[in-house]
């Protein structure tokens, strides 16, 4: 059934419920007393730049003060922008026991579930088929119910893990439903639950052996043929030619289960269906947006489902009543008609207790899009988000043109899936030329937007501006988990591919500053460049982390002197207000003061490296006309070793390349040096008033304290320390600097 058609308007019981948290109305009070002192600081800023320039010294005075200006440019931008998320935040809730009675069971609308991988070695089969399981129990009529599984890696082991997955539910589904299971996702429930009872411990048996077998093939790179029993499991690995490769390959599509088939208590299954796409070397494939929007293509001529549910291989469905819940705003009238997506919070395992990297990213992930309910909506983090399939084509006014009859969003296919799909259409649609060659503009006006690393930002940005709305639905019960990097230089190269992705949106036609702001209005276009500006903020990081630093060791004082002057006084309120509403938003989250004094010292040295690096990239790339290459895609495969370093909470530096940590280590090196030359040479050796270098001090001091974990990493004696390549080099580079700005502070 088609969503439009499930419940008339009339006598509706209430399906969901909102409330604007009450810091908001706070916020609005401190909001016009922080930016008139902002104003207040620019004034000042100006007014020192005027008088500098007509100093006997102008350089050493106006080349720190511009740069200065430069930072708290950057830094009030940021803020600014920022308001939006804090202007009206929203507390949901959902009354998933009313569904029901808005629409029986039999009328729900059906959904599709895509699932992407790419690499049998980077994502483990076993974890991705764990996930597909999680989603495959849903307590939802499973004749309603389609998991396709997108494998851009193109392999076979993967495609086995899932055969494999596919025997194994038939006895697993049953086996939630009757013994009320939450955690559904067998890894999980295995790992937590002591078996003691005969028919738990016999279906734990058959997931080991699930597990083995799936964990085997990996290992040894290939399905051994004595795994290969069945004629359809032949017929199916056949789809791969002695010359496929993970670049290079037609495209495979395999009905692993369908509704025809019945699990052991009798009752149907729901489709399971494995893609490969298919990959020519040379042709761009556009990474995840291009699979999801193959997958798009692929699952329109199967069931193309009304609600489609997207995650990642390294994300699992913690709650089977979700689908129930996101349909208390499908199925709300008030809601649905302009209703692009329902985006679930990026929650992740595997953190240590105070969260030593950020990983949670607080802000971004959970003030943000929370901010953002209020406005029109969130912005898709990718995974863990439900879509009307409809908001692919057009808004909510006008249908895009498409380019079969069958990619209809609003074509309504009644009866479940019981033969073969028509592969000469899908073929078609999910062949490598096939975007080329359609009128449609993939990528461009219909399906996930291609141009940026962070599709899932880019695409719900443009569905925004096409007039869709989107909700934040976060429950007591998580609906989702995930996986995030736990070593330091997998998570700083994800954050390197983030920044890349939000400057090639920041630096194009749909830069949100601009165009944003020109049709979403100040607040709605202010959120999307918030996130936009996120790269940006090594720019004032990184001069703060040097600037200070490199004029203390030059003797030269940049800042006002520590006084009652009231132009002194704006620098530690600026500082502390900023950093204390944050750090209060955080704990009003449910997060602590220890985790936020994490974050905002890993965001530091994301600044100074990730962010940076993406900025290197980013030029590079530009200047020399090359499109994306490459995704970076992350491990989910851990070093033992590194993750006991992690979890003990020490930073674990040991990589194969850690260029990636020279710049946050120049920054630990010369915070200390100018600290000590500072108090210990200039005021007490010189005898200068330490008022007058009070600010930099400071500065440095709180570099200092924030770079401990290197410090601690350059002395430590385990084979995770701060590699002595990486401090020489980075040492190396500060001298560099000092006699390069010798120049700049002695003119
Ligand atoms: O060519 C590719 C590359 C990646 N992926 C899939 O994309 C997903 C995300 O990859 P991962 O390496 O885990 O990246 P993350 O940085 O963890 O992903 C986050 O950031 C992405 C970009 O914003 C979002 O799309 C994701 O949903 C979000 O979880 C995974 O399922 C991959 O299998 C593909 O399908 N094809
Ligand atoms: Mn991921």
């Amino acid at each position: 059934m088609a969503i439009n058609n499930v419940a008339s308007a009339a006598a509706v019981p209430p399906l969901n419920t909102y409330r604007v948290v009450r810091r908001a109305y706070f916020n609005r009070l401190f909001a016009p007393i922080y930016f008139s002192a902002v104003a207040a600081l620019f004034y000042n800023h100006f007014h020192n730049l005027l008088r500098h320039l007509s100093s006997s010294s102008p350089v050493a005075a106006v080349v720190p003060t511009l740069l200065l200006i430069l930072a708290d440019f950057i830094f009030a931008l940021i803020w600014l922008t920022n308001q939006s998320f804090r202007y009206r935040p929203l507390i949901r809730r959902e009354f998933v026991e009313n569904v029901e009675k808005v629409s029986p069971p039999a009328d729900f609308p059906a959904m599709d579930v895509f699932i992407c991988t790419a690499d049998p070695f980077k994502e483990p089969p076993i974890a991705t088929a764990n996930a597909a399981l999680s989603v495959l129990a849903y307590d939802y009529p499973p004749e309603k119910l389609s998991v396709y599984v997108s494998d851009d890696g193109g392999s076979q082991l993967t495609m086995f893990a899932f055969m494999e997955a596919a025997k194994f539910a038939a006895h697993w589904l049953p086996f939630c439903r009757r013994n009320g299971v939450l955690d559904r996702h067998p890894e999980m429930f295995f790992g937590s639950c002591r078996a003691d009872d005969p028919e738990t411990q016999k279906i734990k048996v058959m997931y080991e052996s699930m597990k083995t077998r799936a964990e085997r093939v990996v290992e040894i790179g290939k399905v051994p043929q004595e795994y290969i029993t069945e004629e359809f499991q032949r017929e199916a690995f056949s789809k791969w030619t002695p010359d496929s490769t993970k670049h290079d390959h037609p495209t495979i599509l395999q009905v692993l289960m369908q509704n025809n088939d019945k699990d052991t208590s009798g009752a149907p299954l729901p489709n399971l269906i494995y893609l490969a796409r298919e990959k020519k070397k040379g042709v761009p494939h556009q990474f995840k947006a291009g699979a999801q929007n193959a997958l798009l293509r692929v699952s329109a001529m199967i069931t193309n489902s009304p609600l489609i549910l997207m995650m990642d291989s390294d994300y699992i469905s913690t709650d089977p009543i979700t689908v129930r819940r996101i349909l208390c705003y499908f199925l709300d009238p008030a809601i649905r008609p302009t209703l692009a997506y329902v985006q679930f919070p990026q929650i992740y395992m595997g953190l240590n207790k105070q969260d030593l990297y950020g990983n949670e990213c607080k802000k971004w992930m959970h003030a943000g899009p929370h901010g953002g309910d209020g406005l029109d909506g969130p912005s898709c983090v990718g995974t863990g988000v439900f879509f009307a399939r409809r908001c692919f084509y057009g808004s909510p006014r006008e249908l895009s043109p498409i380019d079969f009859a069958e990619m209809n969003p609003d074509r309504v296919i009644e009866k479940p899936l019981t033969s073969q799909p028509p592969m000469d259409l899908i073929n078609k649609v999910g062949g490598c030329h096939f975007e080329a060659q359609s009128k449609c503009q993939w990528g461009q006006k219909i399906g996930f937007r291609y141009g940026s690393l962070i599709e899932d930002y880019l695409t719900s940005f443009q569905m925004h501006m096409d007039g869709w709305k989107t909700v934040w639905c976060n429950p007591e019960r998580p609906a989702f988990k995930g996986e995030t990097p736990c070593t330091l230089v997998s998570l700083l190269v994800q954050i390197k591919r983030w920044g890349l992705g939000f400057l090639e949106v920041l630096y194009s036609k749909y830069c949100p500053l601009f165009i944003g702001i020109k049709n979403l209005g100040f607040l709605m276009g202010g959120a999307y460049s918030n996130w936009a500006l996120w790269p940006l903020s090594s720019v004032p990081f990184t001069i703060y982390a040097f600037l200070p630093a490199l004029a203390l060791l030059h003797g030269v004082s940049i800042f006002p002197k520590v006084s009652a002057d009231p132009w002194f006084l704006l620098y530690p309120f600026l500082f502390l207000a900023a950093y204390g509403y944050e750090m209060f938003e955080f704990c009003c989250l449910g997060s602590n003061p220890i985790k936020w004094w994490n974050a905002q010292r890993m965001f530091m040295i994301w600044c100074t490296s990730s962010f940076n690096f993406a900025h290197f990239e980013f030029w590079l790339k530009t200047i020399l006309g090359r499109t994306t290459t490459s995704f970076g895609l992350t491990s989910k495969v851990n070093d033992a070793e590194h993750v006991r370093c992690y979890e003990r909470g020490e930073f674990e530096f040991g990589a194969a390349n850690p260029t990636i940590l020279v710049p946050p280590t120049m920054a630990a090196v010369v915070s200390l040096v100018a600290l000590v030359q500072g108090a210990a040479v200039e005021v007490g050796v010189k005898g200068r008033a330490w008022e007058e270098i009070g600010v930099q001090l400071f500065l440095c001091g709180f570099g200092v304290v924030n770079s401990l974990p290197f410090y601690k990493g350059m002395v430590r004696g385990d084979s995770l320390r701060l590699p002595t390549s990486t401090t020489v080099m980075a040492s190396l580079f500060v001298v560099v600097l000092y006699a390069a700005t010798y120049f700049v502070f002695k003119s």
